[in-house]
């Protein structure tokens, strides 16, 4: 084991932590206090709709009232949901290393590290982006007989093979120039392309020559997809493994150690190892939870690293300590001690300035997972996060940590494969008690908060230069599909026995039961957002007043307050989080749009699955886009083109919304003035939906483009929006 002389070390320690926790409080009182303002108001608007009277004309008192009732039952829930969202705002802690004092007490003696990079596509995750992200954590400032990368291939692809072969050889000139010449970041194109106006030495220009060389064989392998002959006889041992008749769904294992830096071999380059676990159509696969499973096993017969670190095949290393920073914290003798996982940030380096689709969620990590930490620690959310190998794999707080020691023999390498088997994992514990969790779509959230409950902490690292970064969605489709998947996986995650309101109580805090509310409870929030938007719209449309006069009575203060108060203050934290006025704007309407369409679908499909109808699915995100479309993204112009359920229901809204204003503001002029009093605030809200839903609106009649809403779609939102206007204004 690596802390030799501990003892020795451990009077120097108590003072010389390897990292400390910190707070501030000024800030933390001044909300707190904003916070009971709000909440004052809260009460207020629920004492409005219990006692104020149903004003209305006789006829129509029994709708009204049930219209009164559904409003009431919805602001209850946002009120409730508001109070649920304080947690990640109570206590906010900010954690910093001294890597400094890492490398004075442990030098190079530190913990092996086993990296797994998952891919499963190599049409929407090219191998090219795959094996720069390779690259990049085999250049981590780490020792490389201490570290290895693992790439499990989920597509089972010939391609993403050959390019990790290449990246294998690429890696022993890459990882010693990174480490002569200090370079940032360390995945290759990345650094190339910040390099790209001229090279400052001659290593730099044959670094670079040899790059684009192994790109360009990459690439033409890519498009037709044939490798080249001479690359099937140099890794014949690899390409070997794949039967005549394998497909992505139905293959043997493939295990193809491509560097070997076990047992005495001095190496310049970490481990490298290719791993295509076995698929047959008769056994589930369980998606990126089985892959992980698989990687933990195997890995265990290879490098057996005590840390393990999860990315995700488009997530590079943006910063070469990062692995440094993480064991700051896993190796503190006092307080890291507690922590069973450090999670970094998601970032994303194809975001636009305003951030279209609001993919960045600077909120919630810059305000909200330091929330949480202070509550107990993030939630784990599948890459950037080193874990330790025992605790993932079951080990409970409190109990000691087995030491292993390295076997001395190595493997046989059909032993290693047959963990990779299909039938390995029935009748054990894989994927319930062991490692990663199965049945649920987001596998990550599932198993971090388990760990939690073995009384485990985790830690929020989000140093200004960032860890790791990623490829954001780059179309709205995408998003909405990426967020149904999270919602139904996070709503999942509190049906379940491991649900942190039944299973966590007692075992961890109220704050991160509330914590995970927040994200557990996306899927039902929809109900209450599509009710009260189209109550509002509806109610403006046939003249029934919702919210109180404007101006003239009391009641109007708590719902001006907390309109007023809750948006200002949300965008005073989106700016704090260094987010620009659009930004800010752009993610209010895609608040709105998840939660009236990924969400609502998320909240279906999760009950269809809970009522049998349905499997799970894990449709994956596209890393790769059109040029065309990439050129809209680039110039932030939403991008529909798709025809989607879930885009049927955002035009229908859109026009209902729109509809619903124009009928109003056409009764406004032609008949009586006093509408304005009575409905101001329903103008004011269903005129801000409007607002919101402009480039919706562009996309279904003003574009021409591939981007813009396609015509069936728009057709029938419009038929839809204009018969449900109709019906109600004849109710
Ligand atoms: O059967 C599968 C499906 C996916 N993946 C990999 O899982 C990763 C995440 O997939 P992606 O399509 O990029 O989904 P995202 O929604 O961006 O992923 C986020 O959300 C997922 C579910 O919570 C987590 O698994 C991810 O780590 C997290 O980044 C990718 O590297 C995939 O290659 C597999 O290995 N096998
Ligand atoms: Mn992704």
């Amino acid at each position: 084991m690596m802390r030799k002389g501990d003892d020795r070390f451990r009077a120097v320690h108590e003072d010389e932590p390897l990292f400390i926790t910190g707070s501030r409080t000024g800030r933390v009182i001044a909300y707190r206090v904003f916070s009971a303002s709000v909440f004052f108001c809260i009460c207020w608007i629920w004492l409005y709709r219990v006692t104020a009277p149903v004003e209305t004309d006789e006829n129509r008192t029994g709708l009204v009232r049930f219209i009164w009732l559904v409003m009431l039952v919805t602001e209850i829930w946002f009120g409730l949901y508001w109070i649920v969202m304080q947690s990640p705002r109570w206590n906010p802690v900010w954690r910093f290393t001294f890597t400094d004092r890492l490398s004075r007490r442990y030098g190079d003696d530190l913990p092996r590290l086993d990296v797994f990079v998952c891919t499963a596509d190599p049409v929407i995750e090219p191998p090219l982006m795959v094996v720069n992200t390779v690259l990049s954590v085999a250049a981590l400032d780490y020792p490389p007989e201490k570290l290895a990368v693992y790439l499990s291939d989920d597509g089972g692809s010939e391609l993403t093979f050959y390019a990790l072969a290449e990246a294998a050889e690429f890696a022993k000139v890459w990882v010693p120039y990174c480490k002569r010449f200090d370079v940032e970041p360390r995945s290759p194109a990345a650094y190339l392309s910040c390099k790209a106006s001229g090279f400052d030495s001659a290593e730099a220009e044959e670094v670079a020559r040899l790059y684009k060389e192994m790109a360009a064989r990459i690439e033409t392998a890519a498009r037709p997809g044939i490798i080249p002959d001479e690359a099937r006889l140099k890794y014949g041992d690899g390409f070997s493994q794949w039967d005549s008749d394998a497909t992505r769904r139905n293959h043997g294992t493939i295990l193809q150690i491509l560097v070997d830096g076990r047992k005495g071999n001095t190496v310049t380059v970490p481990t490298l190892v290719y791993l295509s676990r076995e698929k047959r159509p008769e056994h589930h696969h369980h998606f990126k939870a089985g892959a992980m499973n698989a990687l933990i096993r195997v890995s265990s017969k290879i490098t057996c690293g005590r840390i393990i670190l999860n990315l995700d095949c488009d997530m590079y290393s943006n910063n070469s300590k990062s692995a440094r920073d993480a064991l700051c914290i896993l190796l503190d003798e006092k307080e890291g001690k507690e922590i069973a996982f450090v999670q970094f940030p998601q970032c994303f380096e194809n975001l636009t300035k305003n951030d279209l689709y609001a993919s960045m969620m600077r909120v919630g990590y810059d305000v909200e997972f330091n929330g949480l930490d202070g509550n107990g620690g993030p939630l784990y959310i599948g890459t950037g996060c080193f874990h330790r190998r025992d605790v993932i794999c079951g080990r409970k707080y409190g109990e000691v940590e087995v030491e292993e020691e390295e076997s001395d023999y190595i493997s046989e390498t059909e032993m290693i494969k047959a963990l990779a088997s299909c039938t390995y994992e029935e009748n054990s514990q894989w994927g319930k008690e062991m490692g990663v969790k199965y049945g649920c779509p987001v596998e990550d959230v599932i198993t971090g908060l388990e760990i939690k409950c073995r009384g485990w902490k985790s830690a929020y690292l989000n140093p200004k230069k960032k860890a790791f970064v990623g490829v954001a969605p780059t179309n709205l489709h995408q998003m909405l599909v990426q967020h149904r998947r999270w919602s139904e996986g996070d709503f999942q995650v509190l049906l379940s026995e491991y649900s942190p309101v039944w299973y966590g109580q007692g075992k961890i805090g109220l704050g991160l039961i509330l914590g995970y509310c927040c994200y557990c409870l996306w899927a039902p929030s929809s109900v209450p957002v599509l009710l009260y938007s189209v109550l509002t719209s509806l109610c403006l449309l046939k003249g029934i007043p919702l919210f109180p006069k404007v101006w003239s009575s009391w009641w109007f203060i708590p719902f001006g307050y907390v309109t007023v108060a809750a948006n200002a203050y949300s965008l005073a934290e989106f700016l704090w989080c260094g987010g620009t006025l659009r930004g800010w704007w752009n993610e209010q309407r895609m608040w709105l749009y998840r939660r009236t369409s990924s969400f609502l679908f998320g909240l279906i499909d999760t009950i269809k699955k809970k009522v049998g109808v349905s499997e799970s699915a894990f449709v994956i995100t596209a890393k790769v886009a059109e040029e065309e479309a990439a050129e809209r993204y680039e110039k932030e112009v939403m991008e529909f083109g798709v025809e989607s359920p879930m885009f049927l229901l955002l035009g229908t809204l859109g026009m209902l919304h729109l509809f619903c204003l124009a009928t109003a503001f056409m009764r406004l002029v032609m008949t009586s003035r006093e509408d304005v009093e009575t409905m101001g605030l329903q103008f004011v809200v269903t005129g801000v939906l409007v607002v919101l839903n402009w480039p919706l609106y562009e996309g279904m009649l003003l574009r021409r483009d591939k981007g813009k809403m396609p015509m069936t779609v728009t057709v029938n939102s419009f038929v839809l929006a204009l018969s449900a206007c109709t019906c109600v204004a004849f109710l």
